[in-house]
């Protein structure tokens, strides 16, 4: 089984994962274990990712729900695509909001991995996502660019 650490390299220009030198747009958000099928990460809403005024957008709170499963399956040694993502939110993240995001493995089938991903303040969970996650045929991810 690959490390955490190896499979981040499989993230090593990500907008959300990498660090500043690899990627100036990067979040460069660091996930954590809780547990063995779960991982967490702090943010703080920075003004840059608003949609409506003051408001977290929320294709990024979906972005880092994204992530937050994502990084759960690469601490288990998979590189797995997103292959559906299901968000629901219920109350709007402010600008400067520090946010707990957390992601959690529910199961896995034939090759389907099933996540959830939570965005909190203060605790209270403000916007919450199911994702399934499928590993390529031959589990190659990454593409070479012809240009
Ligand atoms: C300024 C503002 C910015 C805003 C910003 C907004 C962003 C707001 C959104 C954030 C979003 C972030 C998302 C980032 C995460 C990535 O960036 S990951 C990259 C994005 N994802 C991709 O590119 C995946 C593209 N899809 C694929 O490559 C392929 O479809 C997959 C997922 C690898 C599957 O391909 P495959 O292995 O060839 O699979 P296939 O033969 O089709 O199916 C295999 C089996 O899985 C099953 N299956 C396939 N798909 C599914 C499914 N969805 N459900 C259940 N079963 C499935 C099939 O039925 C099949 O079952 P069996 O027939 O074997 O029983």
């Amino acid at each position: 089984m690959k490390t955490y650490q190896a499979c981040l390299q499989s993230h090593a220009n990500c907008v959300v994962c990498s660090d500043g030198d690899q990627n100036p747009h990067s979040l460069q958000l660091r996930f954590t274990h809780v547990t063995e099928n779960e991982v967490a990460a702090d943010y703080r809403v920075n003004k840059k990712h608003q949609g409506y005024i003051n408001l977290l957008h929320g294709g990024i709170a979906s972005t880092l729900l994204d992530a937050a499963m994502t990084h759960c399956l690469l601490a288990k040694g998979i590189e797995a695509l997103t292959a559906e993502l299901n968000v629901r939110f219920h109350t709007p993240v402010l600008v400067g909001d520090s946010v707990q995001i957390m992601g959690r493995l529910i199961s896995q089938r034939r090759g389907i991995y099933l996540l959830e991903a939570t965005l909190s303040v203060a605790k209270q969970v403000c916007v919450k996502a199911t994702g399934k996650f499928i590993q390529p045929k031959g589990g190659v991810i990454h593409r070479e660019l012809s240009v």
